[in-house]
């Protein structure tokens, strides 16, 4: 289980708490949605649980163990703009590269082709992009995924492609997925259950 506890936040001292006693658990194979208004810290909470960022107060645990300080982090964070995530000077076979292993399954699923591998980030459309992103996120080594309006961006049928791959290889593998969105009707069609920030507030 992915855990964070009574996390409290705030990106300097002497500046407003973003976060306070914050709790939130997700099971193995779950998928919990975040909602709430902007300005509110979802992605903060994302950045929280995939070790982005370190709480103030509380604590980040997997099976009760802390987030690993270095090497790979078995939480995985995705957001709206896989360009600002990737190396503009590698190739995309070389971005891929440092997933720890994609399955030829996920990539048939995600729709990527081999034509794509020898090109640059900037050769890609945003979406064509994102599924990468996604590729090399999705490995044996990853437990948990944060999709961080990860697919907020893009036309209604790469959306559904994009999930209809991530849900079915969370499913096989058991990864349990955050969905952070202002999209309600997506929350409500992915997740198990749903966290309303303004209510948790
Ligand atoms: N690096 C930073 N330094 C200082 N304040 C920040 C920083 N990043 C975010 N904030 C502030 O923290 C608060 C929460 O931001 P966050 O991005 O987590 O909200 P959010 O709920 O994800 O918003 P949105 O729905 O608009 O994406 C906001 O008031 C924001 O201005």
């Amino acid at each position: 289980m992915l855990k964070g506890e009574q996390l409290s936040f705030r990106y300097r001292v002497n500046q407003p708490w973003i976060l306070r006693d914050f709790s939130i658990e997700i099971n193995k194979s779950e998928i919990v949605g975040l909602q709430g208004p902007s300005g509110q810290g979802k992605t903060t909470i994302g950045k929280l649980l995939a070790g982005y960022l370190q709480p103030t107060e509380g604590r980040v645990t997997i099976d009760g163990k802390p987030l690993p300080n270095q090497g790979y982090c078995p939480v995985q964070l995705i957001f709206q703009h896989p360009e600002l995530a990737m190396n503009p000077r590698w190739t995309i076979s070389q971005i891929l590269a440092e997933g720890k292993g994609t399955s030829r399954e996920l990539l048939q699923g995600l729709g990527i082709h081999s034509n794509w591998l020898s090109r640059f980030p900037h050769e890609l459309s945003g979406g064509e992009l994102q599924r990468i992103a996604v590729a090399r996120s999705l490995n044996r080594a990853t437990r948990y995924l944060i999709a961080d309006e990860m697919t907020a961006m893009l036309d209604t049928n790469t959306q559904a492609l994009i999930w209809r791959a991530v849900i079915d290889y969370a499913c096989q593998v058991e990864i349990g997925i955050l969905v952070i969105s202002h999209d309600i009707a997506l929350l409500k069609y992915l997740c198990h259950r749903r966290i309303d920030l303004k209510a948790a507030h």
